[in-house]
């Protein structure tokens, strides 16, 4: 595509000096420029993307989009958000493909990645070839591809949807992440449905405080497509158990689906019963309702079924067709996922790394552990420090044991991470032990537990690395926790 030709795409103000050339790329990353790209500048966190326009044009970089003039050997598009420009641009050049496709996306605080790996089984029962976007990774029809962020920037985001338009997907879910809203990487994505899972505290090192955190969540319900169309209709899906749904509920104009448990809501989880194997519930539609049993444990799962349920509702499956595939939901990599070696002790590998959904997961783990329950826990460097000694304080509460430990430290001093922790607690709180290695904190955990004892390892779930400094070492929980229970026998 000529330049001239994609930025007559480009509304608003711009100043486009140099010549035409072809365009056969987006890149804002200097080092992955290949010949033909457009090079857009970005200021970051770290460092500043103007920085590299001379190594992008080295590479090839055909032209290059920036927010001040540069002395640059291409043609250079002056804009006044290099960020925004991209998004537009973007979703111009791979030729809008969320308008063609079904977006779902869900954001909240807990169970985002649950949520939408339901929602892509429910879809996959109905027949659809689906696409998938978070933290996981990303999954196109029957592929995988890695991912650095749950929410990528909106270039990758749009080459994604492009890929999926390319390949035959009709149906996507996405998570999306309070810091991509705040950033704008979902700009020009146009959802159908929009799910809210929970907000409690979680990334107030990055938002400040709770009411900045819930607005950049909210704006994944205002930016839903403000205007009415029969034949493509928009819905917010909110749970009605949580009060920010409320104050969502006055942001957006599509018609709303509520679901809860607690409060009157269109889809409701009744007859609430947990087993020995799993749980069992009737989901309750306005379309009927229907016994669902599942595998998956824990509260908190009926409720990523529900927005699950709703959203799939909205989206126009039968309640029949979505009962079916709740009965067959297979649990996600690293959430509740156990480790099974025949040791006569239950070990759980779960990725709750917040106050609230550390203090769900161990109080699931109580319904069903006959004797003492260790948690091994610790909490995220250059992550919100206020929420350690909340977390701290629900691993002695709903612990037998506590095991204090690390957690991708990244660029922070690990015992201070756990000093952090141990503020939040006293020696009379309850039983806790501090290990800082990782490794030996889980083995400690698994040599102590007798018959019956439950071991909760928690924080870290499906990754299969440890962020020590600027290093990324090879780290499994499950595959420690195996080790562990061999060196036992
Ligand atoms: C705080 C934050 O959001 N950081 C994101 C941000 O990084 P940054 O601002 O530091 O980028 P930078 O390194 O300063 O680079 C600025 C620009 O220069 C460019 N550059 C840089 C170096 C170079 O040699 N050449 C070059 O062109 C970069 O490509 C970029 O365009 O932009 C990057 C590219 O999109 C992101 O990968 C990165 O996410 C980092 C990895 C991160 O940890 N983010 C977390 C906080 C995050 O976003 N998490 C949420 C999930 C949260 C949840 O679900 O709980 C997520 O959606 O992932
Ligand atoms: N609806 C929920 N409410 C509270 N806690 C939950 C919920 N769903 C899952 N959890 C807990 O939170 C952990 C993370 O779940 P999940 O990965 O689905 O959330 P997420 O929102 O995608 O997290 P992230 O922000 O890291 O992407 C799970 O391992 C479980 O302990
Ligand atoms: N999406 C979350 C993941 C946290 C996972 C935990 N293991 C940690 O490193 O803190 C975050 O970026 O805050
Ligand atoms: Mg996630």
């Amino acid at each position: 595509m000529k330049l001239q030709t994609l930025l007559s795409r480009l509304p608003g103000f711009w100043v486009h000096r140099g010549g035409n050339p072809d365009i056969v790329a987006l890149e804002m990353d200097s080092r992955h420029v290949t010949p033909g790209s457009l090079f857009f500048c970005l200021k970051g966190f770290t460092v500043d993307g103007h920085d590299f326009a001379e190594q992008a044009v080295a590479r090839g970089a055909a032209a290059v989009v920036a927010e001040r003039p540069l002395a640059v050997d291409a043609p250079l598009v002056l804009v006044p958000d290099s960020r925004r420009a991209m998004a537009i641009l973007a979703d111009a050049f791979y030729g809008h493909p969320t308008h063609r496709l079904h977006l779902i996306g869900v954001t909240g605080t807990n169970g985002k990645t649950t949520t939408t790996h339901i929602i892509d089984q429910i879809a996959r029962k109905a027949g659809k070839k689906t696409g998938l976007i978070g933290t996981v990774g990303i999954k196109i029809g029957a592929r995988s591809y890695p991912a650095a962020n749950t929410t990528p920037e909106s270039l990758v985001l749009q080459r994604t949807f492009k890929q999926m338009i390319d390949e035959g997907v009709e149906f996507a879910a996405m998570e999306v992440s309070s810091h991509a809203l705040h950033q704008g990487r979902v700009h020009g994505c146009d959802y159908d449905v929009a799910v809210f899972t929970n907000l409690t505290q979680d990334h107030l090192d990055y938002h400040g405080t709770m009411d900045e955190y819930r607005n950049a969540k909210g704006l994944l319900f205002a930016q839903l497509g403000n205007r009415y169309d029969e034949r493509r209709p928009k819905f917010a899906v909110l749970n009605h158990d949580d009060p920010v749904s409320q104050y969502y509920k006055h942001m957006t104009a599509a018609p709303i689906i509520t679901y809860g448990i607690r409060t009157k809501s269109d889809v409701m989880a009744e007859e609430i019963a947990m087993t020995p194997s799993g749980m069992a519930f009737r989901l309750c539609t306005p379309h009927g309702s229907a016994v669902v049993e599942t595998k998956l444990v824990g509260l908190f799962n009926v409720y990523n079924m529900l927005a699950a349920a709703a959203a799939c509702l909205a989206s126009g499956f039968s309640l029949e067709t979505i009962a079916a595939a709740l009965r067959d939901v297979e649990p996600v990599s690293g959430r509740f996922e156990t480790v099974d070696e025949g040791q006569n002790f239950t070990i759980i590998v779960d990725y709750a790394h917040t106050p609230d959904s550390l203090e769900n997961a161990l109080k699931t783990v109580r319904q069903f552990a006959k004797r003492n329950v260790y948690v091994v826990i610790g909490c995220g460097g250059d992550r919100d420090r206020t929420k350690r000694p909340l977390m701290a304080q629900v691993a002695v509460r709903h612990a037998d044991v506590a095991v204090f430990t690390s957690d991708n430290p990244r660029s922070e001093d690990p015992q201070q991470i756990l000093r952090d922790m141990e503020a939040g607690v006293s020696d009379q709180d309850g039983r806790y032990v501090t290990i800082p290695d990782r490794e030996e904190a889980i083995r400690y955990a698994i040599r102590q537990a007798q018959e019956g004892d439950v071991v909760l390892i928690a924080g870290k779930g499906h990754e299969t690395y440890q962020i020590i400094g600027g290093n990324v070492i090879e780290f499994d929980d499950r595959a420690v926790a195996r080790a562990a229970v061999r060196e036992r026998t």
